[in-house]
């Protein structure tokens, strides 16, 4: 998978909030094979884990770091967040969240376009937190952005695809837009779809994180996301309404 110009083996990122220790979120980026970790700035630059012992721990992970804007409501909360974090993480890509109501952590489309004009503007490569909409797809793309990240359900509720005819359009609209979908997975099986339907990645956190076992849910995704992956790529058979017998020909075992 290429993203922005680089390649990234795995198709499953990981956020790293909410673990139990340092050493479970260890665990489980080890078991998922992420290829991409998720930090949100603002949130571990103001709280208790606050300093260098969090940086390190990610960047030990040995996987490519992610910065976002979790926590920002404004457009200027989320463009200084991302020149924060562009010195912290010496990186041009930020996750860019405008978040723009409090109960269901939905994405401030206004917001979210224009901060992604003037970050585009400023040389970062950005991955907007969108929904399944495919008219704010289209001016986020207008934005300068090259991928998407399209919500499965509201942040942290392990509600799964909700809305899988929005995300379906949204799939079919920009088929060569590399799109990860973020946020509100709470299964693999909800991850497998993702990927089944012909999404390039998967972004969770709270679903492994608060898992009783991490790292083992960890482990679980990274097989859903790689099974889902390959049906995508093995063209599934289309569904259909009327029965057909499995064996139609007598004598014949194969088609050809
Ligand atoms: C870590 C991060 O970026 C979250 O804001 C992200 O959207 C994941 O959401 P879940 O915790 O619902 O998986």
């Amino acid at each position: 998978m290429r993203l922005y110009g680089t390649d990234i083996a795995s198709r499953l990122m990981l956020g790293t909030a909410q673990y139990p220790s340092p050493a479970v979120l260890a665990e489980a980026f080890h078991r998922s094979g992420a290829g991409i970790a998720t930090v949100s700035v603002r949130r571990e630059a103001g709280g208790e884990r606050a300093g260098g012992a969090f940086w390190d721990l990610v960047r030990e992970l040995g996987v490519t770091v992610l910065p976002n804007t979790a926590g920002c409501h404004s457009v200027r909360e989320a463009v200084t967040t991302a020149q924060m974090a562009r010195e912290l993480f010496d990186t041009t890509w930020v996750k860019l969240e405008v978040i723009g109501h409090a109960d269901t952590l939905q994405p401030d489309p206004f917001g979210l376009v224009e901060a992604a004009r003037i970050l585009t503007d400023e040389g970062f490569n950005v991955f907007p937190y969108t929904t399944e909409d495919v008219v704010l797809a289209d001016r986020l793309l207008g934005a300068g952005c090259e991928v998407l990240m399209p919500w499965g359900a509201p942040i942290g509720t392990g509600l799964g695809l909700t809305n899988i005819y929005g995300l379906r359009t949204l799939r079919a609209q920009f088929p060569d837009v590399p799109m990860v979908v973020d946020a509100g997975l709470g299964l693999p099986s909800q991850a497998a779809m993702a990927m089944e339907m012909g999404y390039d990645a998967v972004l969770l956190n709270t679903a492994v994180a608060k898992a009783g076992d991490p790292a083992a849910m960890a482990d679980g995704f990274a097989r859903a996301v790689e099974a889902g992956r390959l049906a995508f790529e093995a063209d599934p058979m289309e569904p259909r309404d009327m029965a057909a017998p499995s064996t139609p020909v007598i004598g014949k075992a194969f088609l050809e």
